[in-house]
């Protein structure tokens, strides 16, 4: 139970090295620590004994610590668990009388010995000397006890400091950097009004103080002066991390529409958390502690969540599935140490954890984007959807609006476009005579034949009712002419067929430039192939009329062969 030291002791656990007593009600005090020392009543201490689970306890431990070198030796100690509430050292060395430090989390940070995360006790050791040691490690609630404790040299210390702080500043530089990423995502992407990014930052928040108060780094940054605020608000902390874990993943997975019986349970727990709040302002300290590591607990099932929308379709889950896999092992390995004797990670399983996290919001991150992907993917299809015509599946009046819109936009000089305005003759009397029925079937082959005569870069569509529009660039006025007049006659021919009787069908088409490249617009195209059709039926039927400038004064129209 002796401690060598020198000037590179970093770290060098307690366990193996000291002897351990429990003391059930913090009762006993030093004169009967030493007489129950000396009666063989301490046990060795081994790492597998460091994990004592919730528990009210207070823990002794004995040692031994030499410094056989010539010169002075500064130690420090420092224990396991940021949240540990009192720490009292008794040394004694040779035959000098007992000293005790009293340290507690409840002092304001600066009057740590170091300036140091973790509780400690800096003692200045004589040259040649051996030093007795009683460690009390105690808590004045009950509370998750780890009892193991760690002797360095001040000045190895302090150099394992500026690396461990390194570390940490590329841990939190990491989460900010992703934090700032997440906010300009939500910014600048159009997606302001979706939940989940709220959800997200409040999370990232929260997980943020949690590990910050677990790695002891709030009682240094977060509240120097308040150290009292650590105990008021941790399990208050915890409890809102698994209550904005929940609504994040509902939101993002939409459990609400995909698995509404367990929607309604995690809406459950997040009333009971919410609940604990109150009632933990109110004095139920025992009851909330169990219900706060509850809460941590049941965000392990998050990956199960993830994979049972992805089973019912949402793909996009995989990066939160992915996200909360390595978070949930190590979190639950976490809580299994923290509560229970039975684990011997000790305290690595939180540093497992507080890497897992930053991982996860990395993740966490991508699913978002993710699920933004698909959003647009899916409004995309939507707005597509929109713009067919039922019926006939054309391109409705809506597509060649917009579609028309753009081609004045983008137009080159020198393309012509030409407008075909088709409508059915006497219709009414198809739809009067058959019934609508076989009207909708005649307005469906119409639709293939148009289908069949236009080319990929033409636009054919249904602008309304029994009237329908090409919008075609070819090259003059007689290419036109020759698919008008294709599509006229080969409606002409195609008789259909209903109820075993034949239902005869023609066309008219009226055909007008589109001088797009010079500035004229689509509807004015348009009014001149409605003249030109107008003039068509009013020639008699089944034909094809180009608008030319004297049309609206002229009595004949431009016939074309039939
Ligand atoms: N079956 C069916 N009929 C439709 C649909 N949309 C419009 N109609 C009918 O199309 C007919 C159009 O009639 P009118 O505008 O008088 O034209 P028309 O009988 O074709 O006469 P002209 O165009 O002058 O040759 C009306 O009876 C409408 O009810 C539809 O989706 N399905």
């Amino acid at each position: 139970t002796t401690i060598q030291l020198d000037r590179h002791t970093v770290k060098l656990g307690l366990a193996g090295k000291a002897e351990l007593l429990e003391d059930i009600n913090g009762e006993l005090d030093l004169e009967q620590i030493i007489a129950m020392h000396q009666q063989g009543l301490f046990q060795p201490f081994t790492v597998a004994q460091s994990n004592r689970g919730v528990t009210r306890s207070h823990y002794w431990l004995a040692f031994t610590l030499v410094n056989e070198s010539d010169e002075p030796l500064t130690w420090v100690l420092t224990p396991e668990t940021s949240y540990l509430d009192d720490l009292t050292l008794y040394t004694r060395s040779q035959q000098d009388d007992w000293q005790r430090h009293v340290r507690s989390d409840h002092d304001v940070f600066n009057q740590r010995d170091q300036q140091y995360r973790l509780l400690n006790v800096r003692y200045s050791q004589a040259p040649q000397s051996t030093v007795q040691a009683y460690l009390k490690l105690s808590n004045r609630t009950l509370e998750t006890v780890s009892i193991q404790g760690y002797v360095s040299e001040q000045g190895a210390f302090t150099d394992h400091l500026i690396e461990e702080n390194l570390l940490f500043g590329i841990y939190y530089g990491l989460f900010f950097g992703m934090t700032l990423f997440a906010f300009a995502l939500w910014r600048y992407s159009g997606v302001r009004k979706s939940p989940y990014f709220g959800y997200f930052f409040v999370y990232l928040s929260l997980s943020m103080l949690m590990w910050a108060s677990l790695n002891g780094f709030s009682f240094q940054f977060l509240w120097p002066q308040h150290p009292w605020l650590f105990n008021q608000s941790f399990h208050i902390i915890y409890l809102g991390v698994a209550i904005f874990s929940f609504q994040f993943s509902r939101y993002l997975l939409n459990t609400p529409t995909l698995l509404p019986k367990i929607d309604k349970a995690l809406l459950g727990l997040i009333a009971i958390y919410l609940l604990a709040i109150p009632l933990r302002l109110l004095g139920f300290y025992d009851l909330v502690l169990y219900i706060s590591f509850f809460s941590l607990l049941s965000m392990t099932i998050q990956p199960l969540l993830g994979w049972m929308c992805y089973q019912r379709g949402n793909q996009y889950v995989v990066f939160y599935i992915i996200a909360w896999i390595p978070y949930s092992i190590s979190l639950f390995a976490s809580l299994i140490s923290a509560t229970s004797e039975w684990s011997t990670f000790g305290m690595s399983t939180l540093n497992m954890s507080q890497l897992a996290v930053l991982f996860e919001c990395f993740m966490l991150v991508l699913a978002m984007l993710a699920k933004m992907k698909h959003s647009s993917h899916k409004l995309q299809a939507e707005a597509e959807l929109s713009m067919i015509d039922s019926l006939t599946q054309l391109k409705n009046r809506r597509y060649i609006e917009q579609c028309s819109a753009q081609l004045a936009e983008q137009v080159e000089s020198g393309v012509e476009y030409w407008l075909l305005l088709i409508d059915l003759d006497d219709f009414k009397q198809i739809n009067d005579k058959h019934g609508h029925v076989v009207g909708d079937q005649v307005l469906q082959e119409l639709a293939t034949i148009l289908k069949n005569e236009c080319r990929s870069v033409d636009v054919a569509a249904r602008w309304g009712g029994e009237e329908f529009v090409i919008i075609t660039n070819v090259i003059n006025q007689r290419m036109a002419l020759i698919i008008a007049e294709r599509i006229r006659r080969t409606f002409a021919k195609q008789v259909s067929q209903a109820n075993g009787n034949q239902v005869p069908h023609t066309l008219s088409i009226g055909l007008a430039k589109w001088d797009a490249a010079g500035n004229q617009t689509f509807s004015h195209c348009f009014e001149q192939a409605d003249q030109a059709l107008y003039h068509a039926k009013q020639n008699g039927r089944n034909q094809v009329v180009s608008y030319h400038a004297e049309l609206a004064n002229e009595q004949i129209v431009t016939p074309v062969q039939k």
